[in-house]
């Protein structure tokens, strides 16, 4: 059978179920979708992209990847990626980061693929770390692409802990070399996407010793194998750590150095520099080095907001299709979208998507304004990037998570087959839990930055002018909370305040505590690790009152009036959705009363009900064409059915209507079972 791509199966005209929810939209879905986007020149250039790799077929798949091993994955997404580079020029602006993830992303899918780590984190490394000289060497060669690199941090034995790193670069003033070596197991590099087959140069943390001092983790950019022959260099053992729970068209990688030589200048020297004879120059700040992990931690949010609006696209459309059930005996089977329980489970997970939505574009543009003043030498707002970066990153993945698989649940059987396009969804979403700063410690990070908020309130206020994000730690709550007091369907401003209210006193009941078991004697580290649980509280109430403060100024800013209306609509779900969430924390102090949780999820389920006529046109808006989607069930087209079986036959096991291995096993069982019983 030939194989065919996902979006060239059978179209026989929309299914009049899907076309009967469009008709009920009371908003324009372009301009809801230029709002998202940013403008309608933007929509219109993801179109124009969109429609440019539809028309090149050498920029698809020969079949669909769920029916690849690993080899066939990896060599299929890297043909691609040489086809992304060749056709950019043709296709997008090359000036323009957002086109060019787009154009890749169309083309490379979601698994991967042999750029992903030299992209986002090999270059703003090289951007964050090398001095002048080094950029001037390196930069234009990555960003031409004469290596392939990626960024090795992580080993065997320690991820999160990078002070206690194992791998050594001792430096040798005879030489003027630095001495790359992997002392034990637990030290083997282990991770570094792309690192397994494809790159052939990475940064590497290791620590820095010099005259004997060890000086902690540095960067240093070392090729790792020969640039013609594509070998490991002698002193380097690489290899691929093997298949994961996703992303396998990422060869994600192994990585030991055997006392491995490599030049002075190869240590990445803009903010700590090590001269020829061995003398140690400190950085500014001492975690100027980290400034790479903080691009991607902001840049995951947005990602977020695109996997589970993707994965809410799917379930949505796909429950306007399906009928199952009837809610009035012999009224007929009812859509499976018309259940509260099916509504409840997924359009709030729009309502974060958008929320995800502004509050990455926010995040990446707090991280370039910082990244700017730090060029200028104003190290003033990193602490502060750092605290929203870590509890953002942390909040928007886990949550997003959580929503894809309520996503898929929501699907009934057919969430589970691969042709839903969720699991796939899923697994890879689901890795932004972990990578990039595992999501407990970077809450743990951000409790850090309120535990010195709350000594300021201790001792009558602000060292400094707080952030906008965080001066309302330093007000005072009223009494009790107004919500449901002051009933409005637009203005939100006494429920955020509740949220704020819960989050002040977290972080003050979580230092309490602290002070507490400290007062009695116990040792300060160890009296944090006793309360990190209130403190991780305390860090998830923040950021809650983070991204509705964020989320209330987009809609606040938006202009086109029936867009802001169902922007209202979605902020009213995700902040009285948010009520449910954290109620035990409103009513243990008294600040609400079980009657305003009671408003607050009466007010949820009645704005379920005036969203659902416009479910399917607001995820139209997020503008996932089928390629992104990648699903049988949620195409925009909603015919579902016939092109489940069209999938299911394209199967490689299809190829044989009888398997080869048929006659030798299950065939010969049953022959000698027959004839037995003839005996
Ligand atoms: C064309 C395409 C272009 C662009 C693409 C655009 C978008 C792409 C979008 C997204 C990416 C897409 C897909 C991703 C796919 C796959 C994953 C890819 C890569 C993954 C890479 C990795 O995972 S790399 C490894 C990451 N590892 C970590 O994050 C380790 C986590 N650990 C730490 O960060 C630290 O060790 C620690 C913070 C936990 C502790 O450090 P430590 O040194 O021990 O510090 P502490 O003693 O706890 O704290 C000391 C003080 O330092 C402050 N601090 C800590 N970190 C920072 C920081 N980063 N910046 C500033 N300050 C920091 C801390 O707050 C303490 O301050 P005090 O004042 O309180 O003392
Ligand atoms: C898909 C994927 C891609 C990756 N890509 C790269 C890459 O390109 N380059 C790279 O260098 N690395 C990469 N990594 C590695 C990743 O950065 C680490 O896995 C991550 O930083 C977590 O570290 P860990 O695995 O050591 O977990 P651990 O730190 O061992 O965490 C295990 C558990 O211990 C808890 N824990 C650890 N420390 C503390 C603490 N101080 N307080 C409280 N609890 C704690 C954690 O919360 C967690 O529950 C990738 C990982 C994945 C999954």
């Amino acid at each position: 059978m030939p194989h065919q791509n996902l979006n060239t199966y059978i179209c026989a005209g929309d299914h009049p179920d899907i076309t009967e929810e469009r008709k009920k939209a009371t908003f324009n879905t372009d301009n809801f979708a230029a709002t998202l986007w940013g403008t309608h020149e933007k929509l219109e250039r993801r179109r124009e992209i969109a429609k440019y790799v539809e028309e090149h077929p050498e920029l698809h798949d020969p079949y669909p990847t769920e029916f690849m091993d690993r080899q066939e994955s990896l060599e299929n997404v890297t043909r691609k990626t040489l086809l992304w580079m060749e056709h950019a020029e043709n296709a997008i602006d090359i000036s323009k980061q957002e086109e060019g993830f787009y154009f890749g992303t169309l083309i490379t899918g979601s698994q991967g693929h042999p750029l992903s780590i030299h992209l986002i984190m090999a270059i703003p490394a090289l951007m964050n770390n090398a001095d002048e000289e080094q950029l001037d060497e390196w930069l234009p060669k990555a960003i031409n692409r004469e290596f392939v690199a990626t960024y090795s941090q992580t080993e065997l034995g320690h991820g999160t802990n990078l002070s206690k790193l194992e791998t050594t670069a001792t430096y040798d003033p005879k030489t003027e070399e630095w001495i790359l070596d992997t002392p034990t197991v637990t030290a083997t590099k282990w991770w570094p996407g792309n690192l397994g087959k494809s790159a052939n140069y990475t940064v590497v943390m290791a620590q820095l010793i010099t005259h004997g001092k060890n000086y902690g983790a540095h960067p240093f950019f070392v090729q790792v194998r020969d640039e013609k022959t594509h070998q490991p260099l002698p002193g380097v053992i690489l290899g691929d750590i093997g298949p994961k729970f996703g992303m396998n068209a990422n060869d994600n990688g192994f990585m030991q150095f055997k006392k491995f030589r490599i030049p002075r200048r190869t240590m990445l020297m803009k903010n700590a520099q090590v001269l020829p004879d061995g003398t140690y120059k400190p950085p500014l700040h001492p975690k100027l080095g980290y400034s790479s992990m903080i691009f991607v931690r902001s840049a995951v949010v947005g990602l977020m907001s695109l996997y589970l609006g993707q994965a809410a696209t799917i379930a949505i459309r796909y429950s306007v299709i399906r009928r199952q059930g009837e809610i009035m005996p012999n009224a007929g089977e009812v859509k499976i979208l018309d259940y509260q329980t099916q509504q409840y489970r997924l359009i709030p997970q729009i309502a974060r998507a958008a929320a995800f939505r502004f509050a990455g574009i926010f995040a990446l543009e707090m991280y370039n304004t910082v990244i700017h003043e730090i060029s200028k030498g104003n190290m003033d707002a990193l602490a502060d990037l750092h605290a929203l970066a870590s509890g953002l990153k942390a909040v928007a993945t886990f949550q997003t998570a959580l929503g894809i698989e309520q996503c898929r649940f929501a699907c009934g059987g057919h969430g589970y087959s691969l042709a839903s396009g969720l699991p796939q969804i899923y697994s890879v979403a689901v890795g932004g839990c972990t990578y990039e700063g595992e999501n407990m410690v970077l809450l743990l990070q951000l409790a850090r930055y309120l535990r010195k908020r709350a000594i300021e309130i201790k001792s009558g206020g602000p060292k400094e002018k707080p952030t906008e994000l965080s001066e309302y730690l330093f007000k005072t709550s009223a009494k009790h909370s107004l919500i449901g007091t002051n009933v409005s369907s637009t203005n939100f401003e006494h429920v955020i305040e509740s949220f704020e209210h819960v989050a002040r006193r977290l972080t003050l009941f979580a230092h309490s505590k602290l002070e507490k078991l400290e007062q009695s004697g116990m040792e300060h580290e160890i009296a944090i690790n006793q309360t990190a649980v209130p403190w991780r509280r305390a860090s998830h109430a923040h950021t809650r009152v983070a991204l509705t403060r964020i989320f209330a100024h987009a809609v606040q800013r938006t202009t086109d009036i029936a867009v802001k209306e169902v922007l209202q609509d979605l902020i009213k779900l995700y902040i009285y959705y948010e009520v449910g969430e954290c109620a035990a924390e409103l009513l243990e102090d008294g600040f609400a009363d079980g009657h305003q949780i009671e408003f607050a999820k009466d007010q949820v389920l009645e704005v379920l009900e005036k969203l659902r006529p416009n479910a399917v046109s607001i995820v139209d808006s997020f503008d996932f064409n089928d390629r992104e989607l990648n699903s049988v069930l949620g195409r925009r087209d909603g015919n579902v059915y016939e092109n489940l079986l069209a999938w299911a036959k394209s199967s490689p096991l299809n190829k044989h209507d009888v398997m080869p291995f048929h006659h030798k096993y299950l065939g010969k069982m049953m022959e000698d079972a027959r004839e037995q019983s003839k005996m």
